[in-house]
């Protein structure tokens, strides 16, 4: 078995547009292994989010392998696709996406609902662990504008992890925060990385890349792995 959570080769994906055809991500090769912690900086429009849409599995790519966890994601039925979504991936957005109308405790329970392989009994322990593992078990019963934007984070954080995904996908997850509440966020996905979890971050923000292990730069749709050197004098 590989120990690559996410490989991908000669990826490409276009966009056609009426101003014509947009090729976005050119020859794709990336691969993640457990345990890493990696980010991706890159201007705007340089093809990021593109990229992770189709790592999430929430797209996919005209040409080119993807296997997540050792799954060639092309020979998936949508149901399947679903299924591998929800059970390898955690997603942090920028925007958090919490559901407004919903508690804490009732938007962590939304992936448990989607996904198959979780029994309904083990709801309640799940969201226990999660919220004491992003220090917030104090405000399960609060509504996300009851809680500041960092908090904010760290619940979609728990979210992200209460399947206990393979990876956790960071769409720059820092965006929306001030400085201190970047640093608590920042500090909790390093103390994830430290237990073992996998963690991909796209970010415009050189503090945060300077987190990770390894950094890539994405220039118009090209993915470069950063020398030791591009990477000390980026960050
Ligand atoms: N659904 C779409 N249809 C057409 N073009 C798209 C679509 N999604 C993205 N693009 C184009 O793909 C290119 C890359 O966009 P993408 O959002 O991946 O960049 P990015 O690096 O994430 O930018 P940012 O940092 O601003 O979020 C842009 O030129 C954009 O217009």
């Amino acid at each position: 078995m590989s120990k690559a959570v996410i490989k991908l080769t000669d990826l490409n994906k276009s966009f056609s547009h009426r101003a014509g055809n947009n090729h976005v991500l050119k020859q794709i090769n990336l691969q993640v292994d457990v345990g890493e912690m990696v980010a991706i900086l890159g201007q705007s429009g340089s093809g990021k989010s593109t990229l992770l849409s189709i790592l999430g599995l929430l797209d996919v790519a005209d040409s080119g392998c993807y296997y997540l966890c050792n799954h060639d994601v092309k020979s998936l039925s949508a149901y399947q696709l679903s299924q591998l979504r929800n059970q390898h991936v955690g997603w942090v957005f920028q925007n958090f996406n919490l559901i407004a109308d919903m508690t804490v405790s009732e938007n962590l329970m939304v992936p448990l609902r989607f996904n198959d392989a979780i029994k309904a009994s083990e709801y309640a322990n799940r969201v226990a662990d999660v919220l004491s593992k992003v220090g917030l078990s104090d405000r399960c019963s609060f509504y996300p504008d009851e809680l500041s934007g960092g908090q904010q984070q760290r619940v979609a954080i728990a979210r992200a992890l209460i399947c206990q995904p393979d990876i956790l996908l960071c769409d720059e997850p820092t965006g929306n925060l001030d400085s201190t509440n970047s640093r608590k966020v920042m500090d909790l996905l390093c103390d994830l990385h430290k237990e073992g979890r996998t963690v991909l971050i796209i970010t415009h923000d050189s503090t945060v890349a300077a987190c990770c292990q390894k950094a890539y730069s994405m220039v118009d749709g090209k993915l470069q792995l950063m020398s030791e050197q591009e990477f000390k004098y980026a960050v």
